[in-house]
This record gives structure tokens, sequence and C-alpha cells, in this order.
């Protein structure tokens, strides 16, 4: 289990991560969402403990996050983490694998990454996408039960990307945690099964990828009009949050689809070619964050 306490960590007035109380369970991929500067980079440095808390605890598998690093139970894959000089990416894998207390085969950990065919390349000579596969190869070449990622795909082709979260359902299938930072909603939607949205150092929302989008509430609704347009009626329908008329088409988000819908039949038109569609993950969390924004002006 890996747990933080009502952890805080400032800079200076800055307060990166505040008051983070949460805890990741056996076999749960989680993606960490937010803006820029939410506190994701921050609390995943607290996790692995390259910062301290100046409050509360970060607790892995019952020890502090040192503790649990030497023990071989976390896996990590930072955004920046420089590769060493000089050396080829056969000779780095097999350092990673040396140094795990429960390390694959290096050809295995070679062929998972899908590097196989890089072993004799110098790390420093790599292009951005072979780096950042090198670097996932580093955070999988033991049995840890928990693999930090931040940002993972970043520069990775999509052949490169499919095959490194079919590696990540995997482990995830195989009882580890995997918790993942990233920009990238669509991937948080297909590959989480749990999402935490950060906003300003704090939990925004917690939930599957299914909750958050009901939570940010709207659907989309589309259709086409015959005849004039009356905007005033369909701008008085119950729950409407927005509206827009392009030609015939009108589009409109609702907090209440069904409630909607029933109005516009109501209203005595007959809308074609009528579509309700739940909001993608990124709108979800865009609409999430731009309320909050709002709140705390
Ligand atoms: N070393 C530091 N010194 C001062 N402020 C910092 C430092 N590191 C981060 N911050 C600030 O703390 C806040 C959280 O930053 P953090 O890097 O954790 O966010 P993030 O969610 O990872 O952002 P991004 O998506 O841009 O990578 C930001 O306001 C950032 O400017």
């Amino acid at each position: 289990m890996v747990a933080f306490d009502q952890v805080s960590k400032a800079y200076d007035a800055v307060r990166a991560v505040d008051a983070l109380t949460l805890a990741l369970r056996p076999g749960e991929t989680v993606a960490l969402l937010g803006p820029n500067g939410a506190g994701k980079s921050t609390a995943l440095d607290l996790l692995l403990g390259l910062k301290k808390p100046d409050s509360g605890t970060v607790r892995l598998f019952g020890t502090g996050p040192r503790e649990a690093i030497v023990a071989g139970r976390v896996g990590a894959m930072l955004q920046s983490g420089g590769l060493m000089d000089g050396v080829t990416v056969a000779e780095l894998v097999r350092l990673a694998c040396a140094l795990h207390p429960k390390p694959y085969r290096p050809s295995e950990v070679l062929a998972r990454a899908g590097i196989a065919q890089l072993a004799d390349r110098r790390v420093d000579k790599l292009s951005g996408g072979q780096a950042q596969r090198v670097r996932f190869a580093l955070a999988t070449a033991g049995e840890s039960d928990l693999i930090v990622l931040d940002e993972p795909t970043t520069g990775m082709d999509v052949t490169t990307r499919q095959a490194f979260w079919a590696t990540m359902r995997e482990q995830a299938g195989q009882g580890r945690t995997v918790l993942f930072a990233t920009h990238y909603l669509e991937e948080a939607d297909a590959a989480a099964d749990r999402v935490l949205v950060l906003h300003r150092g704090r939990l925004l929302a917690d939930g599957t990828a299914a909750e958050i989008k009901a939570r940010a509430g709207a659907r989309r609704i589309s259709f086409d009009l015959e005849g004039a347009i009356d905007r005033p009626a369909l701008r008085a329908l119950p729950f409407l949050t927005a509206l827009d008329v392009s030609g015939r088409t009108v589009r409109i988000r609702s907090s209440d689809a069904d409630a909607t819908v029933h109005a516009l039949y109501g209203l005595g038109v007959y809308p074609r070619n009528l579509e309700v569609a739940g909001l993608g993950l990124e709108q979800a969390f865009v609409a999430l964050t731009t309320a909050e924004e709002a709140k705390s002006r």
C-alpha cells in the first residue's frame, strides 16, 4: 500500500502540494492529471523520497520512500532523468538489473522495452523517443511493487506507445501499482482505472475516468433544425450551459441531457440527426479545472 497522509510541500509562497491525502492499491493503474504547475512532479518527487515534505507523511509498503526504494519495491521513470553518458544501452540496463534486489534478466528487460536492437548504442547518442524507451527499461529492471512514471510516453511514436501500455497492463495484472503523470488525457482515459486530478497542489477529483466525466456533468447535444431557429427559446432550455448555432446545426451543452432533450421536443420543433454524447476526459478536465480557477479568483 502506498499512502500520502496530509502531505504538504511549499517553495517559498507557492504551495506545490497542499495537504494531499490518498492511498493507492495493488494492481491499480492510476493517472495523475493536472495543469502545468499543479504539483504533479512535486508529488512524485515526494513519493520517491527525492523531496521531503514540510509536513505529513509518505508511506510505501509500511516504510518511508528511501527504504522502499532500497528494497527494490519501486521502479521509476522520471521526465528529465539524465542517462549516464558514455555507456551503452546494454551496459546501463545490466547495471540497473545488478542494482535491483529482484532483477529480471537484462535481455528480457531490453526486449520488453523494445530496445534489443539498440543494445550497443551509446545512451547519449539516442533520439528522444529511444532515450525514453531506455528510461522505461530502467523502470522495469526488476520486480517492483510500484512503478512511477512521469509523462512516460512523451516523444514515443504510436507503436512504441502501444507496446509501452501493453507492458504496463501486464505489470498491473501482476498486482503492481502503476502511477503515471500525464498531459495526454486520452491516454489516461484509455490506460488508467483511476484518475487523480491535482490543482494547485490539492486533489480536485479522484475516481474512474467515467466518474470524472460524469462529475464534470455536461453532455453534448447536437441536432439540425428546419426553418427559422428560435435562439431565445433554445437558450431557455433547462440545464443548458452552452449554445452554439451554426447554419442549421445546433450544438448544446447540458448538465442534464435527458431533461434538455425532453424540453426540446416540448418546443414543438423536430430535431433531425439528434446526437447526445458525453464529454471526453479532456473536456471534463478543462471544465473541472477552469471552474476551480474561477472559484479561486
Ligand atoms: N524547485 C522549485 N523551486 C521553486 N518553485 C518550484 C520548484 N519546483 C516546482 N515549483 C513550483 O511548484 C509548483 C508545482 O510544480 P510541479 O513541477 O510540481 O508541477 P507539475 O504539475 O509537475 O507541472 P508540469 O505539468 O508543468 O510539469 C509550480 O508552481 C512550480 O512553479
